[in-house]
């Protein structure tokens, strides 16, 4: 499943009527039906529901749907907001066809008082005012109209967007639609996955309006939403002769006397994702609370000052008997650290977190070019702030593009997490992750995960599958866990122990 742009959609829709030959007439057809069908499983026989119809392209899906409507029996209303001659083209060939289906409709132009009337005792309304051509603040009647259909007690459904909402990052907009459930046509748009956009779509679902998978290529659509069938896909299986070393040998380094628990977490998390052998190096003080909690781990103990590994002491590391290595969890700030000088000669898998990415912020330059093997970073939000210079507004507003930006410049794949964690490669390609609760919004979520990309990045072909499958499994354990328990209760060593149980609803 694609995830665009309006304007990719723009593009997508213009190469499929002219390089297809799938006329608009009849994509609107698709789109209409499609989100008729979807409709008509909801609404009750019951139901009295009315169809808000806008000028552009929107409103003409609206036309089909309403008349699919009309012809079921279901007690609908429709109504067009602006004056009939501002309804053009292809929206215009299906009010005619609406029309001469033997259909009627009113104005809202002509009568305001009974508007308001059916829009407070409908159960339903279809959204059909704006889709992905809005521009700018809503003007008048749609200022009004969606403050009214917000404050009324029907059950709103959007088509393709909720109306004044944009598509993509980065657009201000200051009133929008609220819907219950928003039927989103054949790709879901970039703000279906950002917050605040995302509250305004309620449940979503897609609507295949038959454009086909060459129109996205063609048309430079590189994001994605990672599905189940493909974590299923490429989940790596133990071979019957295999032996630890098959399954990857990583080096979690990390900790402090301060954040001991860290490096616990991400070691814990690697074993339980079947790494087959991890040593962490951490500070010699703390090698006993690892242990206790990590017995299957071995350690490396390090040299450090005031509970904190030292510079030389990462120097003197000898990574090359490790497949792969994870670094920053736990690991405090207060003694400068260079990683460059590290991994420069290392060709294994490195995942930078947490700590880790403070440091590397300090040198990013020596990073341009990349390395010998994949550099994988996993920063929150504030994080990401730090190394690209913005405020975690800036990046909340564009974690599109940002990524895309930051993971082209310095050859890194990037794990922008959040609710709908977003994984870049260098290349640009983008992956939308869609499992995780705000259950795991709590400290020792992050090192969870990082343990788990080591390990699958390990287990992997290509460890870009095992970046995208650990950050779905991850989610995935906390989504079962709130099944049965209160999502604030919930912790990282929750989710650790219910990896075996997620992975095996994978097989
Ligand atoms: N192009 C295609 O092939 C298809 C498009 N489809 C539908 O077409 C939609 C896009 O159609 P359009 O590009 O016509 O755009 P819209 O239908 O979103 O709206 C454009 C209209 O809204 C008005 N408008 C824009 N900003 C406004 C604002 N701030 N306040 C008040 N009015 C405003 C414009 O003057 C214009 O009349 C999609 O969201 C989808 O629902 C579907 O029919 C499937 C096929
Ligand atoms: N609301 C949410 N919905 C889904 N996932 C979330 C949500 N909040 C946090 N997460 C996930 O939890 C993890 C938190 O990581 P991070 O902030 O680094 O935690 P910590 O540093 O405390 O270990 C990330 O994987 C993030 O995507
Ligand atoms: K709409």
């Amino acid at each position: 499943m694609y995830v665009v742009t309006g304007e990719r959609m723009r593009q997508i829709d213009r190469f499929t009527m002219d390089q297809v030959g799938i006329s608009e007439t009849t994509l609107m057809e698709n789109a209409g039906t499609a989100a008729y069908l979807q409709i008509e499983s909801i609404v009750t026989p019951e139901s009295s529901i009315a169809v808000l119809i806008g000028a552009g392209n929107n409103g003409g899906d609206g036309f089909v749907i309403a008349r699919r409507l009309k012809e079921a029996g279901f007690d609908t209303d429709v109504w067009i907001i602006p004056p009939l001659e501002k309804i053009r083209g292809t929206a215009r060939v299906h009010m005619d066809i609406f029309i001469r289906s033997g259909h009627t409709f009113f104005q809202y132009e002509d009568s305001q008082a009974i508007f308001d009337r059916a829009i407070s005792s409908s159960t339903y309304i279809i959204d059909t005012m704006l889709g992905t051509g809005v521009k700018g603040a809503l003007k008048a009647p749609y200022d009004r109209i969606v403050e009214e259909v917000n404050c009324s007690r029907a059950e709103v459904i959007a088509v393709d967007l909720p109306s004044g909402l944009p598509a993509e990052e980065n657009e201000p907009f200051e009133q929008a639609v609220k819907a219950c459930r928003t039927i989103i046509l054949q790709a879901p748009k970039e703000t279906a996955f950002l917050y605040p956009y995302a509250e305004y779509y309620g449940e979503w679902t897609t609507a295949d309006i038959g454009i086909p998978c060459k129109a996205f290529e063609a048309c430079g659509a590189r994001s994605r939403v990672r599905t189940e069938n493909e974590v299923r896909a490429s989940l790596p299986y133990r071979k019957a002769d295999g032996h630890k070393g098959t399954y990857g040998k990583g080096l979690v380094i990390g900790g402090s006397e301060q954040m001991p628990g860290a490096v616990s977490l991400t070691t814990r998390a690697a074993l339980r994702t079947g790494i087959g052998l991890v040593t962490a190096a951490l500070p010699a003080s703390i090698t006993a609370t690892v242990t206790g909690t990590a017995t299957e781990a071995t350690c490396l103990p390090l040299q450090s000052n005031q509970g904190e590994m030292i510079s030389e002491s990462l120097t003197g590391l000898d990574l090359s008997s490790y497949d792969g290595a994870a670094i920053g969890p736990g690991m405090g700030r207060s003694h400068p650290l260079s990683f460059s000088r590290i991994f420069s000669g290392f060709d294994g898998l490195v995942v930078i977190d947490a700590d880790g990415l403070y440091h590397l912020a300090e040198e990013l330059n020596a990073w341009r070019d990349g390395r010998g093997g994949p550099t994988v970073i996993t920063p929150h939000p504030g994080e990401m702030a730090r190394l690209t210079g913005k405020t975690i507004e800036d990046v909340e507003k564009n974690r599109f593009s940002l990524s895309r930006q930051f993971a082209s410049e310095y050859k890194m794949t990037v794990v922008l997490k959040g609710a709908y964690t977003i994984v870049t490669t260098p290349d640009g390609r983008q992956w939308v992750n869609p499992t995780g609760n705000p259950g795991l919004a709590k400290g020792g979520s992050g090192d969870t995960l990082t343990g788990m990309i080591l390990a699958a990045g390990l287990q992997t072909d290509d460890f870009l599958d095992g970046v995208l499958n650990a950050v779905y499994i991850h989610g995935l354990a906390a989504d079962q866990l709130i099944h049965e328990r209160d999502e604030a209760s919930i912790t990282a060593s929750d989710v650790i122990e219910q990896l075996p149980f997620a992975l095996a609803s994978l097989r």
